[in-house]
């Protein structure tokens, strides 16, 4: 019975397909689906590059805590997350004790790809996107496996045959819970 699935929250790097592929899930498990960087900007009134520009990276994460704090203690939820996360032992330890994790893993060239014409990024606004993005894969990569129940690859795949993926997974992973 899907309907004793704990809430499943996604992780994983810029452009993995968080966002894209958790609206997905959640439509395909009948479940409400949050974003928790659209939380914070509806909660901010703001939206990312402008919390980034007035707060500083620092008041984001404080605002990230709080509602990820907030966001995975709800049942039946499909939550996708920023990806960094992982980067606060709080968040980690709310993911990994409130629901089930999936580490949507995408290598830094797909992420680049993904990432290339969306401004909404802060962090990739830099003549070097490619370096940011390869240094917070080496520090964060280790972090999103510590905190994930599956890991997903994600290649060239698109959206779709990414849920097909993921509902694979938790199928293998969780069948007393995925009986269809
Ligand atoms: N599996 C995929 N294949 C192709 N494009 C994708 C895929 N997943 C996401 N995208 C596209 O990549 C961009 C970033 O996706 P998004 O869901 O915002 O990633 P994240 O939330 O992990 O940063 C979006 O333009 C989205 O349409
Ligand atoms: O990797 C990060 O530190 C961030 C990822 C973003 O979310 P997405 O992973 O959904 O792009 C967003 O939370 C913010 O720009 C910071
Ligand atoms: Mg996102």
């Amino acid at each position: 019975m899907q309907s004793t699935l704990p809430s499943l929250f996604i992780v994983g790097p810029m452009g993995a397909g968080k966002t894209t592929v958790g609206k997905l899930l959640a439509k395909h498990l009948g479940r409400d689906f949050i974003d928790s960087d659209h939380y914070i900007c509806e909660q901010t009134g703001a939206d990312i590059p402008w919390i980034f520009e007035k707060e500083g990276e620092t008041g984001f994460r404080e605002r990230e805590a709080r509602a990820i704090a907030e966001l995975t203690a709800l049942p039946n939820v499909v939550l996708a997350t920023g990806g960094g996360v992982v980067m606060q032992p709080q968040n980690r330890d709310n993911l990994t004790k409130q629901g089930i994790t999936i580490y949507l893993r995408a290598n830094v060239d797909v992420q680049l790809k993904r990432t290339a014409k969306d401004k909404s990024r802060p962090l990739l606004n830099t003549p070097n996107p490619r370096a940011v993005l390869q240094s917070l894969f080496d520090v964060r990569d280790p972090l999103y496996r510590e905190v994930a129940d599956i890991v997903v690859e994600t290649g060239d795949g698109y959206p779709r045959y990414m849920l097909k993926k993921i509902i694979e997974a938790l199928k293998q992973h969780y069948p007393e819970h995925m009986k269809s």
